[in-house]
C-alpha cells in the first residue's frame, strides 16, 4: 500500500499504524538568566507545554494560533534546531531525540522546511543553482547538476532560466517557490512549512498554496503548515490543531473545526474571520476577546486560557489543566477539546459571560503557575 493509497483511510480515535510524525508530551522551556555574565536561572519561557500530535503519512495538519503561542517553536523542535526541553518526537516509529551523528544526518533528509520569509532564508549571494544543489552537496548525493535544477525548477512552475539568477531578481511569490524547490530537493517525507505565504501578497497566496497541494499529491509528501491565518490553514489542512499559550487546546478535521469549533478559545478565532455570505456577514458575531496573551514566562495556572475565557467556571478552570481528549468521533475523524466544559457549552448548560480587561487583571494575578 502506497503513502497515498493509506491516507485514504478514514482516521480513528485510537493509534493509527499509519502515523509518519507523532509528538508526545513536548516542553520547550527557554532559559530566563540572570546575574553577572547570565550565569542564573531564574526562571523558563514555556514556548510549548506539553503537546501532543499525530500526522498520518500523506496527510496535512494545519497548526494556528496567535502570534507568540509556540508554534514555531514547536516545528522547530520537531526538526531539532531547538533543544527539547521534555517529551518525545518520533519521525517513521524512530525517537528523533536519541539520533545523533550520521543517523540524525539521514533522518533530517527526510524532514525538510519551508520558512516564512524566502529574503532571509536564500543566500542573496548564492545563484539559485548553488542554492538548489547545496543540500544535495551536503548530504553527499550525487546527481546531474542541469538535470536536477531542471527537474526542481519545473516542479514549482519556474523556467530554467532561473538557474543562473540570484533572490533579489526575483518576486516574492517566485523566491517562495525558490525556497519550496530547495526544501524537496533532498525529496524529504515530512515538510514543516512556518508561515508559507504570510509574507505574500494576497493575490499570490492561493497559487503557492495550490503548488504546496500539488506537490503533496505528486510526491507523497506530509505536510505540517503553521499559520496565524485561519484562512490558510483551511484551505490545505486535512485536520487542523489550535494552539494558545504553549498548548493544544483543539484539534479535529478541517471541516468539523470550522463548522463546529468547541473550544472557547477557538470559537473566538473562528468569530474574527468574515464570512462571504453577506446575509451571514450581516449576522456573524465576533467574540472579542479581553487582554491580551499571558507571558509564557508566567503562564496561569490551571487552563491556560481561563483568564480570558467567557465561559470560565469557578474553581476548576483555575485550578486543573484540562487535557486534549476525545468528545466527539464523526465521519471526519476524532474531534479532541481541552476544556472541561466542552459538552456543557455545546449543550447551552454553561453559557458565556462578560469578560473585562479588569477581569483578565485580575484573574492573571490570581493565577500564576
Ligand atoms: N530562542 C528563544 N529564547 C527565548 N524565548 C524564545 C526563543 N524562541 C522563542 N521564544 C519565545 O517563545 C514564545 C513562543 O515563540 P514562537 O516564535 O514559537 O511563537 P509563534 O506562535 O511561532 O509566534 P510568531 O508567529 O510570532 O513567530 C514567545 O514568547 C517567544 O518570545
Amino acid at each position: 500500500m502506497t503513502d497515498l493509497d493509506k491516507a485514504e483511510q478514514p482516521d480513528a480515535a485510537g493509534p493509527r499504524d499509519d502515523v509518519l510524525l507523532r509528538v508526545e508530551g513536548l516542553k520547550v522551556h527557554f532559559p530566563i538568566r540572570s546575574g553577572l555574565l547570565l550565569g542564573r536561572q531564574v526562571g523558563a519561557v514555556r514556548a510549548v507545554d506539553g503537546v501532543d500530535l499525530e500526522i498520518p503519512a500523506g496527510r496535512t495538519l494545519g497548526l494556528v494560533g496567535e502570534s507568540g503561542c509556540g508554534k514555531s517553536t514547536l516545528g522547530k523542535a520537531i526538526l531539532k534546531l531547538v533543544p527539547v526541553t521534555e517529551g518525545r518526537v518520533e519521525y517513521d516509529g524512530t525517537d528523533v531525540a536519541s539520533l545523533r551523528g550520521e543517523p540524525l544526518r539521514r533522518m533530517r533528509r527526510h524532514l525538510q522546511m519551508v520558512f516564512q520569509d524566502p529574503m532571509a532564508s536564500l543566500n542573496p549571494r548564492q545563484s539559485v543553482e548553488t542554492i538548489l544543489t547545496e543540500p544535495l552537496r551536503a548530504h553527499g548525493i550525487s546527481y546531474d547538476k542541469r538535470t536536477r535544477v531542471r527537474e526542481l525548477l519545473d516542479a514549482v512552475g519556474l523556467p530554467a532560466s532561473a538557474s543562473a539568477k540570484y533572490p533579489h531578481e526575483f518576486s516574492g511569490g517566485q523566491r517562495q517557490r525558490i525556497g519550496i524547490a530547495r526544501a524537496i530537493a533532498l525529496e524529504p517525507r515530512l515538510v514543516i512549512a512556518d508561515e508559507p505565504v504570510s509574507a505574500l501578497d494576497v493575490s499570490i497566496q492561493a497559487q503557492v498554496l495550490n503548488l504546496l497541494e500539488e506537490l503533496q499529491e505528486r510526491l507523497g509528501l506530509t505536510y505540517l503548515v503553521i499559520a496565524h491565518d485561519l484562512a490558510v490553514v483551511r484551505h490545505v489542512s486535512d485536520e487542523v490543531a489550535v494552539m494558545y499559550l504553549g498548548g493544544v487546546v483543539e484539534q479535529a478535521s478541517a471541516d468539523d473545526l470550522y463548522a463546529t469549533p468547541r473550544h472557547p478559545y477557538t470559537k473566538a478565532l473562528m468569530s474574527a474571520v468574515p464570512v462571504p455570505d453577506p446575509k451571514v456577514e450581516e449576522n456573524r458575531r465576533r467574540i472579542v476577546l479581553a487582554g491580551d496573551l499571558p507571558s509564557p514566562a508566567n503562564p496561569p495556572s490551571g487552563c491556560r486560557f481561563h483568564t480570558r475565557c467567557p465561559f470560565r467556571q469557578p474553581t476548576r478552570c483555575d485550578d486543573e489543566r484540562p487535557q486534549l481528549r476525545v468528545v466527539e468521533t464523526g465521519p471526519g475523524g476524532a474531534h479532541k477539546v481541552a476544556c472541561h466544559w466542552a459538552e456543557e457549552i455545546q449543550a447551552g448548560t454553561v453559557t458565556p459571560h462578560e469578560v473585562t480587561a479588569q477581569d483578565v487583571a485580575d484573574a492573571e494575578a490570581e493565577a500564576t503557575v
